[in-house]
């Protein structure tokens, strides 16, 4: 049996005037996994991580995070978790020291300040106070108070949100340590960089559900590559070989532009180029784009508003439960 660490079913989040920004979500995160929650802005992301972290209770649905409750059972959860908020605010006028020693006092087992802050490179800003500190060094802050418990799983909302490309690699190679140590890790991210170089699995919200799950490459797998070119003066598209022949799902095409779908790009790709050569003829502006998480991204986001709006039309309508 894996050790489920964090196990989430059809949750529901109902903010005070109706609004549901969570609509039946599902997940699990494994001992020692890293999980990224990836969505567009107003997602949900934030709403289910706070879920998570037992500052709110759910509308509908079960969180279990380490076997318990995490808003019912706040005690025997909040000792073992580490959160950093999107936004930390803390009291501007203390020190960087400060700030730690007083959080740590109210820690159990709490790491050393001064390791915290090494840990996060801010080391030698332990004097400075917080309002001196850059964006990028609160958020590192941040990550600090997050993580000095030493807890067992840590909530990373939008961790590398203003730091420069810099910070962002360390704190990649941060969290990427963390998780090797042991830890569990649940992060939200715009960066899909972020969540390719760091997720071992992810879920893509939108509009408050889950679109898509699982590794990098499941998720990028399920999506299409393409082959764009403007075709040669005096061709038309019929010109080509059988597309379907060439391993093509379909096809748009924008006055000379042609733009051909697969799943089986090599095979695509070199029987288009055999046709060319045999022709005689160039493709103008070729491209030959492999699929990525950025397409998986935008195409779900695309696809999630045309059924939105199809069922709109169709005038079916959600029944809040
Ligand atoms: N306190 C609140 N009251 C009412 N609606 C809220 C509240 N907080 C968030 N929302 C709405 O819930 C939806 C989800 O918000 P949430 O902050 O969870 O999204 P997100 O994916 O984290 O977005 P972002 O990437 O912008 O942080 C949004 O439409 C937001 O406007």
């Amino acid at each position: 049996m894996t050790d489920q660490v964090i196990d989430v079913t059809g949750l529901r989040r109902v903010y005070g005037g109706g609004f549901e920004a969570v609509r039946g979500v599902s997940f699990g995160v494994g001992r020692g996994e890293l999980f990224a929650l990836l969505g567009t802005n107003g997602a949900g992301k934030t709403s289910t991580m706070e879920l998570l972290e037992g500052l709110a209770a759910p509308a509908g649905g079960r969180v279990r995070v380490l076997g318990h409750d995490p808003y019912t059972e706040r005690s025997a959860v909040r000792p073992r978790i580490g959160v950093m908020l999107q936004e930390g605010g803390f009291p501007a006028e203390l020190t960087v020291a400060e700030t730690v020693r007083m959080w740590a006092g109210c820690t159990s087992g709490a790491r050393p300040p001064a390791e915290a802050l090494e840990i996060v490179g801010l080391g030698k800003r332990a004097g400075v106070r917080v309002k001196q500190l850059s964006g990028g060094e609160k958020r590192r802050l941040d990550l600090a108070m997050a993580l000095i418990g030493r807890p067992e799983v840590l909530f990373l909302d939008e961790p590398t949100t203003g730091l420069d490309a810099e910070g962002r690699r360390e704190t990649w190679e941060l969290v990427r340590a963390l998780r090797d140590d042991g830890t569990t890790v649940l992060l939200t991210t715009h960066y899909l960089e972020e969540a390719e170089e760091l997720a071992d699995r992810l879920a893509i919200l939108h509009e408050g559900r889950i679109a898509a799950e699982g590794s990098v490459a499941d998720v990028v797998a399920a999506q299409p590559s393409h082959v764009s070119f403007d075709l040669p003066e005096g061709y038309f598209v019929g010109d080509l070989p059988p597309l379907a022949a060439l391993g093509v799902s379909g096809h748009e095409i924008a006055g000379r532009r042609v733009r051909l779908r697969t799943h089986e790009l090599q095979r695509a790709a070199t029987g288009l180029l055999l046709w060319a050569r045999d022709a005689r003829v160039e493709l103008g502006a070729l491209d030959v784009r492999a699929a990525s998480l950025e397409e998986a991204f935008l195409r779900i986001a695309r696809d999630s508003e045309q059924a939105g709006t199809e069922d709109e039309r169709a005038g079916t309508k959600e029944m809040a439960v």
